[in-house]
């Protein structure tokens, strides 16, 4: 008799699955007859109040503080699948700013030993799905076992085209761009060239951003209910839809994202005219 009963909920289990696969590639489809971002990027604000949410919930168990990050890892995981079936071709997420390191200690242990846990299973999975992985950042400030494990992952992806997926860590916009100019005034001054060229340009600066590896991001989604840029892309946002999403990121769903595209599709040719102007 229970193993009748089990037997049904999982066939039940299996047509909702199937069901819901099918509902979102309808929505999908739908989503296609618009504009499709290149490149979405995402604030990933709300992991501390989601995971103080859920202490009620665990008291008397034995909840680990240490796992406060993970739920917002299988987040990042799932946007990152959601954005790939439909066609987006980069994605960016803000895992670590430099202002971070500021933080308690044994929080910012939990932060790390967070990524060096799910670190597999994010191996695993961009090389299921051909996700090239770029980490955007001062990389000299992660710990070497983490530098080496990035460092690894960029190498094995970077042959890799169906997505590209930068993880900033260690990462400040004003640390960006301070690194691009130093990088270009060692390569102005150190190389032999005549006096034309030692100007830097737009372009050696762009050419020197830890972002060089992307275009600019059309839409950044923000969660938590937060309206600040948090010192992320700053450079590269001039023409980015922005995006603020109540949700906290452990919670952001399918539909917060379509919401976000809907708007950006609205909002669109907005955007197209005054990139023209700039042009002119
Ligand atoms: C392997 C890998 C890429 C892992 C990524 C893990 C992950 C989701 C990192 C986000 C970390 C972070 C500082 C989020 C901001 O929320 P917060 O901690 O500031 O929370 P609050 O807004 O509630 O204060």
């Amino acid at each position: 008799m229970e193993k009748q009963v089990m037997c049904s909920l999982t066939r039940v289990g299996n047509v909702l699955c199937g069901a819901s696969i099918f509902i979102r590639r309808c929505i999908f489809r739908v989503l296609r007859v618009g504009p499709i971002p290149n490149h979405i990027a995402f604030i990933m604000d709300g992991n501390r109040r989601w995971d103080k949410k859920q202490k009620p919930l665990h008291a008397g168990t034995t909840h680990d503080a240490g796992t406060t990050h993970d739920a917002g890892f299988w987040a990042l995981l799932v946007m990152m699948l959601y954005c790939y079936e439909l066609g987006v071709k980069y994605v960016t997420a803000y895992a670590f700013s430099i202002d971070n390191f500021k933080r308690k200690p044994e929080e910012v242990q939990a932060l790390m030993d967070s990524m060096l846990r799910n670190f597999d299973l994010l191996k695993m999975v961009v090389e299921l799905f051909a996700v090239r992985v770029h980490f955007g950042g001062n990389l000299g400030l992660l710990s070497d076992e983490l530098r080496v494990l990035a460092m690894e992952l960029m190498k094995v992806t970077a042959g890799y085209s169906n997505l590209g997926l930068t993880i900033c860590v260690a990462y400040t916009s004003r640390d960006e761009i301070v690194h691009a100019i130093e990088e270009c005034c060692e390569q102005k001054c150190v190389r032999e060239i005549d006096d034309n060229d030692r100007v830097i340009k737009l372009i050696d600066l762009e050419r020197n951003m830890y972002m060089a590896v992307t275009p600019d991001p059309e839409i950044i989604i923000q969660t938590g209910g937060e309206n600040r840029l948090s010192n992320f892309l700053l450079w590269q946002s001039g023409g980015s839809h922005l995006c603020t999403v109540l949700a906290l990121w452990p919670e952001i769903g399918l539909w917060n994202l379509v919401l976000a595209i809907l708007n950006f599709q609205k909002h669109k040719p907005y955007f197209e005219m005054k990139k023209k102007e700039k042009q002119v």
